[in-house]
């Protein structure tokens, strides 16, 4: 303890070694940040914080200063080092740690796998997509003309909705997609710029029984259309206050979990037909084939038609995208792009690129966008984002380093932020100083479990 007498020097390295030793891991962090020569600083024979954290068990502060770069083969007055204290006094996880070549181990820093009963928006699946059907023409065809199917209807990937809130038990809808029948989009269906793809069928709790209209298996198909010729006039009579949702984001945002699910799916493969009508391999012309799930080249010897390629189905674009927790447990990383709304800020993310890891993708994105090195990945969960087919894939991971540098092309600013700060964005209290992706974004439930995980602390 400090006491009278002592250079303001002494005093603080007196601070600095009691707070480590009663495991105040915020002000261990805190006074590193403000003088680092602190790490390796020894008071009474010769013991540094390192070696106090050991000795009374405190892991937290033992990666906070290793991860500042502490020496760790220091060795007291008796000759101990750090590893020696922690083995003496039964702190096995901290002696392996301290024995750990690379230094920091901070898996403990990211809450237990248990990953169930996440789900994200976008992510409901409430058709059976039914693939084994796809290639049965036949069926395919009773379906599509079934007075029991239904039809939702694309503009240039903009879907036909009427407005109206819809409240079901999980979510409020400002908007509903418009349920068309055959009758009203058969036309529409044979124009040149029309591209008509099978979704599955709806779910059913109990097996269905014969419909009477002669629809033997008695499931109710679903189908989506893209069109680039207005059909707003010719649906006038049938949906008098259906229109196309444009812009797209946010207000798509707002439609019920289940045709959130549908809007992803339908989505992401109408843009694909859309962009790829062509052949990649040979630039010939195409035809869809198995319900819109696959683009055939129309040139028989085509090498697109030898073997299986991707090029001939639906792609999804994989992204990593990663909440970054500081070494001491306490702080988040977070970033805004220059087109954010002033004041937001979200997790890092970015593009998977070939032959990379999702591990790897997330130190990769993290280091180029923010300059911090990252140690453990954990995947937590993932989120389709038909802009137009991306996979964000939801990840928490530890920072081995600190110091930002931002790459200026893509990040205006990356910051740390506290828990407290970030409870405060949640809670709405202490007037928060930025804000953050609404829930339905992966970005927010990816915050909101880190602070859910650590609120007894
Ligand atoms: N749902 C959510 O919470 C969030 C979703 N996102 C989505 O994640 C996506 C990726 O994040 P970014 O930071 O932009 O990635 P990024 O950090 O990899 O940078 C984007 C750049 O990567 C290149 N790129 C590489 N592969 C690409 C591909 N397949 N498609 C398009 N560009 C590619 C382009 O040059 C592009 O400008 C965004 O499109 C965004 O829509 C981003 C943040 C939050
Ligand atoms: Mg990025
Ligand atoms: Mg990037
Ligand atoms: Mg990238
Ligand atoms: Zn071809």
């Amino acid at each position: 303890m400090a006491s009278v007498g002592m250079s303001p020097k002494d005093e603080m390295v007196a601070r600095f070694l009691d707070a480590a030793a009663r495991g105040e891991v915020a002000k261990v962090s805190a006074m590193v940040a403000q003088s680092s020569s602190l790490v390796d600083a020894s008071g009474e024979n010769g013991w540094t914080a390192l070696m106090l954290a050991a000795r009374n068990g405190h892991a937290d502060v033992v990666n906070t200063l290793l991860s500042n770069g502490c020496d760790k083969s220091l060795a007291n007055q008796s000759g101990q080092t750090s590893y020696d204290i922690a083995r003496f006094w039964g702190h096995k996880h901290i002696a392996g740690l301290l024995a750990n070549s690379k230094g920091v181990d901070s898996h403990h820093l990211l809450p237990g796998s248990s990953t169930e009963g996440h789900e994200n928006y976008f992510s409901r699946e409430f058709l059976d997509r039914m693939s084994e059907k796809r290639t049965d023409g036949q069926w395919l065809q009773a379906k599509q003309s079934s007075p029991a199917s239904v039809f939702i209807l694309f503009l240039n990937l903009n879907p036909l909705v009427t407005s109206g809130a819809e409240e079901t038990s999980e979510s409020k809808a400002d908007f509903r997609l418009c349920r068309l029948r055959w009758g009203s989009v058969e036309e529409l269906a044979t124009r040149p710029g029309t591209t008509l793809i099978f979704l599955g069928v709806e779910k059913q709790a109990t097996p269905p029984s014969p419909s009477p209209a002669g629809d033997e298996d008695g499931l109710t198909a679903w189908f989506a259309l893209n069109t680039d010729s207005d059909p707003t006039e010719d649906l006038r009579l049938s949906n008098p206050n259906g229109f196309f949702l444009k812009p797209f984001v946010p207000r798509l945002l707002q439609l019920s979990s289940d045709e959130a699910g549908v809007v992803a799916q339908a989505r992401s493969v109408l843009a694909w037909h859309d962009r790829y009508s062509f052949c990649p391999t040979c630039g010939g012309r195409t035809k869809v084939d198995e319900g819109g799930y696959k683009r055939t080249c129309l040139k028989e010897d085509c090498r697109s038609r030898q073997g299986i390629h991707n090029t001939c189905y639906p792609r999804v674009d994989p992204v990593v995208i990663m909440l970054v927790i500081h070494p001491d447990g306490n702080q988040c990383l977070l970033g805004r792009k220059k087109a954010f709304p002033a004041g937001m800020f979200s997790c890092l993310a970015g593009f998977i690129e070939p032959g990379e890891a999702v591990e790897d993708a997330v130190r990769r994105e993290v280091e180029e966008e923010s300059g911090v090195k990252v140690g453990p990945v954990q995947y937590l969960s993932s989120q389709p984002w038909p802009m137009p087919s991306s996979l964000m894939i939801g990840c928490l991971a530890v920072a081995v380093s600190t110091h930002i540098k931002v790459d200026e092309n893509e990040i205006e600013e990356a910051r740390w932020f506290t828990r407290q700060q970030v409870i405060d964005v949640f809670t709405k209290n202490n007037q928060p100083t930025f804000t953050i992706p609404p829930r339905q974004a992966i970005a927010h439930q990816l915050i909101k479990h880190w602070i859910g995980v650590h609120a007894n602390l």
